[in-house]
């Protein structure tokens, strides 16, 4: 059996965990915790799971390296510096940690085709749409999904996305995510959607996905909660887990 401790337990996504970790015949769910709780009870841990807010999800890592506890995080809002802090922290310790900004094989298997879909296009600009509760923006997939659109764009000698721009009202092209354009919405009665648009003279390719659940993100949180053991150091994503 491998004890389980979520934090952000009361909250929608760690809600979730506690019933996926309840209902694994393999998972014990040792602590359920949440804000300005003491976090005490998760040393009974093999591995805490975070899903908290950008702004807590530090310390909590800092404790888990601290005390010896795998850490699986879903947690946004990772910049590539915040990343490297939390790579230095797991660096040579007991406790690995496993980062992700998505779970859910369907925004997986988008971030991958896109990055496969990057060298092929002249334009592309991400789209994503959230429920309004969320708090960060843009959403640590689309953040995730324009680094690696960047990258294979770079690896391919393509130069930025032709833009004539020169008036622009702050805001109206969207956040600048290492040259990638990313558009947030946020909308009563939507989930979590994200679409990837790719544009060439004379053709568009859209990569979309939709979710309409949090059970969608369980069997990868599952995964790595059981991957996180044999996984030294920090791992970024889980599509090393999925042989992705
Ligand atoms: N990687 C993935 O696949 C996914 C990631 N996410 C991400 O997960 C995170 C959580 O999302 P969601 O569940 O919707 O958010 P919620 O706001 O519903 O849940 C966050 C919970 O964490 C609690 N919390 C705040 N600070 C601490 C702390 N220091 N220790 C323990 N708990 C704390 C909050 O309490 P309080 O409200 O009292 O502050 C709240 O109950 C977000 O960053 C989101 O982007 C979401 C879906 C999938
Ligand atoms: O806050 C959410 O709900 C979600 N957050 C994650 C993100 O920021 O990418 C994953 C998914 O989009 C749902």
């Amino acid at each position: 059996m491998l004890r389980v401790a979520v934090l952000g337990a009361k909250g929608r996504m760690g809600a979730e965990v506690c019933r996926a970790v309840e209902a694994a015949e393999d998972l014990e769910l040792v602590a359920a915790l949440d804000a300005g709780d003491d976090l005490t009870p998760a040393q009974a841990a093999d591995v805490a799971v975070d899903f908290t807010v950008p702004d807590a999800v530090m310390a909590n890592l800092e404790w888990c390296a601290a005390h010896g506890v795998h850490a699986v995080v879903g947690t946004t809002g990772f910049t590539p510096e915040k990343l490297e802090r939390v790579r230095e922290l797991f660096d040579g310790t007991p406790a690995h940690a496993i980062v992700a900004s998505n779970y859910s094989i369907g925004s997986l298997l988008m971030m991958k085709f896109s990055e496969l879909a990057a060298p092929f296009f002249e334009s592309v600009e991400i789209i994503e749409l959230h429920h309004p509760n969320k708090v960060d923006a843009p959403s640590g997939t689309a953040a995730t999904t324009a680094r690696a659109i960047a990258a294979a764009r770079r690896a391919a000698g393509l130069g930025p996305t032709p833009d004539a721009t020169t008036e622009e009202t702050d805001g109206a092209r969207g956040a600048d995510i290492d040259g990638i354009r990313v558009h947030s919405v946020r909308q009563r009665g939507l989930f979590a959607n994200q679409e990837v648009r790719f544009g060439n003279e004379g053709e568009q390719l859209v990569i979309a996905e939709n979710g309409f659940d949090r059970s969608s993100y369980m069997p990868g949180v599952l995964a790595a909660i059981r991957a996180v053991p044999d996984q030294p150091g920090l791992t970024v994503g889980i599509e090393s887990l999925l042989g992705l």
